[in-house]
């Protein structure tokens, strides 16, 4: 799975002929503000229906114009079906294969894309939220019955949490429990599992980036580890109903990194920080390749930023090693370290125009 080109209209401030993308890496440069991030912004729309800087899609709209598109052409499997998105006036629109999409999971389905910002320390040291979307989008690709286990959950979850701000007696109440309880276990299940798969495969690539020694990747599935959730719920009715939702269960997993038995956050520094996230991310990739038999796409942002010159190199060399399509941006080309790829394609960007060097 790849992007083989990529073309852009009107989509913030980038110009530039239709892209021939490199199956392999892509290295982006261009001075401050000159469109590396709005690249790979147009790139992670097309694989998650969802910007990671903006929250109105319409922001994304080149000034003065009234609409943006963006339209790659993919490769999968030796098929390339062409996916295309955009926003106009009528709002966000897809289309794969010739076809209307209707949900984000086409798009997540037809370009895997994984990203890795200055910002994705948050991914350790903010809260649970995307921990738990990491877990899910992982588990979303590699299990074609995780996507109905998390809707009957989530289904049950919001009866009950409906139920419980209307006031609804204790006996209605257990029924939404009992099903709760039920939807819960499917979902725990593949989280734990997954957690277990993510934790062998970072160990490995924490070893090559950073040298910290023993690491643990705790999973907490969002209630007590030892009660059954039907339990918990029913104990906690009355609470819950204060509060006015649901304050146990699977939508409050998380899980945790620790070194040498401390929590990361308090143990690491920024560039130690961002070498271990990256390594959570370089282990999704190896482990969406290991379940889907495919590649990802990884975006990584600003990937020098942080990172001296031997630890950038270990960077490079594990991105070459994890079989992904990679496209990595820099103010500095050089400061990257490309020994390891076969073939990269560069690409330059001026003030938005986006020109491919030879
Ligand atoms: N809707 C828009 N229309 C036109 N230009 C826009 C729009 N949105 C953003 N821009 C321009 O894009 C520029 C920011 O681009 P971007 O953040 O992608 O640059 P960058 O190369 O990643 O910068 P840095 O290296 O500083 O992080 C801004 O200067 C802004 O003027």
């Amino acid at each position: 799975m790849a992007l083989v080109t990529l073309e852009l209209t009107d989509f913030r401030h980038l110009r530039g002929p239709l892209l021939a993308c490199s199956p392999g890496l892509n290295v982006v440069s261009g001075d401050n503000a000159s469109g590396k991030t709005s690249l790979l912004e147009a790139v992670y729309l097309l694989g998650r229906g969802k910007s990671f800087r903006a929250a109105r899609l319409e922001e994304a709209i080149r000034r003065g114009a009234e609409a943006w598109r963006v339209v790659a052409e993919l490769d999968i499997d030796g098929r390339h079906p062409r996916l295309g998105i955009q926003r106009d006036a009528s709002g966000f629109s897809a289309r794969f294969a010739g076809e209307p999409v209707a949900g984000l999971a086409t798009l997540a389905r037809a370009l895997p894309v994984l990203l890795l910002t200055p910002d994705s320390h948050r991914l350790l040291d903010g809260g649970p939220k995307q921990r738990r979307r990491l877990l899910d989008w992982g588990l979303f690709q590699a299990d074609p019955a995780f996507i109905g286990h998390w809707r009957r959950y989530d289904l049950a979850l919001r009866q009950r949490n409906a139920a419980l701000r209307q006031g609804v007696a204790a006996r209605g109440l257990a029924v939404w429990e009992a099903e709760l309880a039920a939807a819960a276990l499917p979902l725990d299940a593949a989280r734990r599992g997954f957690c277990a798969a993510l934790e062998a495969r970072l160990g490995g690539y924490a070893d090559a980036l950073l040298d910290l020694g023993e690491l643990r990747l705790d999973y907490h599935r969002g209630w007590h580890r030892e009660r059954e959730l039907a339990e918990v719920l029913a104990e906690g009715r009355e609470v819950d109903r204060r509060f006015g939702h649901t304050r146990s269960g699977p939508h409050r997993a998380d899980f945790g990194v620790r070194v040498g038995g401390r929590a990361v956050a308090e143990s690491l520094s920024r560039g130690q920080h961002k070498l271990l996230v990256t390594a959570l991310v370089l282990a999704q990739a190896a482990l969406y390749r290991a379940h889907c038999g495919r590649a990802c796409t990884l975006l990584i942002d600003d990937l020098p930023a942080e990172l001296d010159r031997p630890h950038r190199a270990r960077v490079m060399r594990c991105l070459a090693g994890v079989g992904a399509q990679v496209f990595v941006t820099a103010i500095e080309p050089a400061s990257l370290d490309t020994e390891a790829w076969e073939a990269p394609a560069r690409f330059h960007l001026d003030d938005g125009l986006i020109t491919k060097l030879i």
